[in-house]
């Protein structure tokens, strides 16, 4: 366990080794009063008078050892918390740097909520290994163990008596883990099903409040937290017995040897002194077994914690190269490109040419893929089989830095971070210049709504851009885009929430950004797709055709039958809304 963890602690290690050495110095003060007390009891156990310089010394001895152990604890506690601590930090941000070099379809296999509870619960529980399991851990099993040798020096018979509560202990301890550990896999998986449906369930509030509680999404909600509770409980009942087990009898270390041990002493076959002796040192011991026993009773936990990271940590990372861009152009070149979400194929080797400077505009019905194919371009996800060139470089030889520098992507709900609007379109390019930022904001129509807002481009997005319209906020991400201003440009609906008067406004701006550039365009607006220098026709996963719209109208039915679809669609949205007014 421990060897998985340590490659993440880094120069820190040094100060979980000086934590262990402080907690053995402060178990060795801990034990001494008890020492200290044989020393006084003892001499009155065979007559013999202590003077009060003899006394007031061990009393101070006792005090002294309170004082070393309080000192060596604390200190112990900081070296081992601020190895913990650092560790934690170097484990979240490994793991959120292969998060990031991961396809979206691993991530969004896992589920946010999963992936939160990795992030803060499962690395959280790092710290109890490496705060105090080890430190701890290593010091309340080794001093124990040492004065039960001692105890073996003194009389190995009464020594053999403490053991059978502490072997009684370590067994049930055995069997808390055993049994527990085989209900900790459906405790965990409920745990984890909890947090991804918490999650869904919070983004989908607006849903559930339309359409009341009956919905699924609440059904579901409570069904996953009466399963939580109902794991959760079957793993505690499986671990009580034996907990109970363990608590009554480890710290009892004197159970056997105070009867036994009296009998004997009444017997004349063991000295009076000896009995005291090794009673104070069985009180020495107990309390810290069940120390480390408590540690160990939560591996079983930490465990499963690690694994859970592990899966994270270990999931196959993206095809990344490190090459830098060095295409001959901007041409973009799919070359019978296969792809499938988990084992249903979606695209079936499509090839497709975007030639440099122009526009293509990706058609057909919805399903068939178009979305699909325009992220394989931003490379989030690996292809099934095939190529994506950009000026006859391969995606996958490029560093992700190197293909973000190439291509900008705008979705139809680009996400907002929960900060400053000036910031989210700062994203696009962290080292432009205030001007720059504004100006983009400008081409991309924002003027007119960052006026209204109190704080204008420094109003805060809200949780998710939620402070904003959806148009707003897809008006934001469009000025990011065009902060960035990279050579290759995917549109996917960008201009899906647009009202007519704004539309208008944005395409211009669209043109603009869009000049001389390669763009891949996902748009069912007439207007973009009659323009395209180039339209391909998508039919379940297969590119169909791929020519000039008045081409595609003469030659190709399905794009007829779309064209046909799409024209009937807005001569009715014009005239519903002429009769509207
Ligand atoms: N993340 C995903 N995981 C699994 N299946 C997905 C995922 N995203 C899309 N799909 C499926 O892949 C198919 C193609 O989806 P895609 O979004 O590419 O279609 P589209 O042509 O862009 O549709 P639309 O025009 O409605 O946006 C659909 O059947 C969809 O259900």
């Amino acid at each position: 366990m421990f060897k998985k963890v340590a490659p993440y602690m880094g120069k820190y290690k040094k100060y979980t080794i000086r934590a262990v050495i402080m907690m053995c110095i402060g178990i060795v003060a801990k034990t001494m009063p008890y020492f200290f007390l044989y020393q006084m009891i003892s001499p009155l156990t065979k007559g013999q008078s202590i003077s009060l310089g003899y006394l007031m010394l061990r009393v101070l001895g006792v005090l002294l050892s309170e004082i070393i152990y309080s000192f060596a604890y604390v200190k112990g506690l900081i070296f081992s918390h601020i190895s913990a601590y650092n560790t934690l930090k170097n484990l979240r941000i490994s793991l959120q740097g292969k998060l990031e070099k991961q396809s979206l379809g691993n991530i969004e296999s896992l589920g946010t909520g999963r992936i939160k509870k990795v992030f803060t619960e499962d690395i959280d529980m790092i710290e109890l290994l490496l705060a105090h399991a080890i430190p701890e851990g290593i010091a309340n099993i080794s001093i124990p163990f040492a004065i039960l040798v001692l105890m073996f020096v003194v009389d190995y018979r009464l020594a053999l008596l403490s053991l059978v509560p502490i072997l009684v202990g370590i067994f049930a301890m055995g069997m808390m883990m055993k049994q527990g550990s085989s209900k900790m896999d459906a405790y965990y998986e409920s745990a984890a099903v909890m947090n991804n449906t918490i999650i869904e369930y919070v983004n989908g509030m607006e849903v559930v409040k339309v359409f009341n509680k009956d919905g699924d999404s609440y059904k579901r909600f409570g069904e996953v937290v009466k399963n939580y509770r109902d794991f959760t409980l079957l793993w505690y009942k499986a671990c009580w017995p034996w907990m109970a087990m363990y608590s009554s009898v480890l710290p009892c270390l004197a159970l056997l040897i105070l009867p036994v041990g009296s009998f004997w002493v009444i017997s004349g076959s063991l000295a009076l002194d000896k009995l005291i002796l090794v009673l104070c040192m069985s009180f020495a011991v107990g309390p810290s077994f069940m120390k480390a026993m408590h540690f160990a009773g939560n591996f079983p936990q930490l465990n499963y914690k690690i694994a859970e990271l592990e899966k994270l940590m270990d999931k196959p990372a993206l095809q990344e190269g490190s090459a830098k861009f060095s295409g001959e152009n901007r041409d973009v070149q799919f070359e019978n490109v296969r792809f499938a979400y988990g084992e249903k194929e979606i695209l079936h080797g499509v090839s497709l040419e975007l030639t440099q400077g122009t526009t293509t505009a990706l058609v057909g019905e919805s399903g068939s893929g178009k979305s699909t194919l325009a992220k394989l371009l931003v490379h989030y996800y690996d292809l099934s089989e095939g190529k994506i060139r950009i000026g006859g470089q391969d995606i996958t030889d490029l560093s992700l830095e190197a293909l973000n520098n190439e291509v900008s992507y705008v979705s139809q709900e680009q996400f907002l971070f929960n900060t400053t609007l000036y910031e989210n379109i700062l994203i696009g390019k962290p080292e432009a210049k205030r001007e720059e930022v504004l100006e983009a904001a400008s081409r991309a129509q924002c003027d007119e709504f960052l006026r209204r807002l109190p704080e204008g481009i420094e109003t805060m997005a809200g949780d998710g851009g939620k402070q904003l319209s959806g148009g707003e906020r897809q008006r934001i991400s469009l000025a990011r885009a065009i902060l960035k201003d990279a050579p290759i440009v995917v549109l996917d609906e960008a201009t899906a929430f647009m009202d007519p008067e704004n539309e208008e406004k944005l395409n211009a701006a669209l043109d603009e950004i869009t000049k001389n550039k390669t763009v891949l365009v996902i748009a069912h607006r007439l207007s973009t797709v009659k323009n395209a220098d180039k339209i391909c026709v998508i039919k379940e996963g297969s590119c169909i055709a791929a020519d000039k719209h008045e081409k595609l109208l003469e030659e190709c039915p399905e794009y007829k039958k779309f064209w046909d679809a799409s024209v009937s669609a807005s001569t009715w949205k014009i005239k519903g809304g002429e009769k509207a007014c």
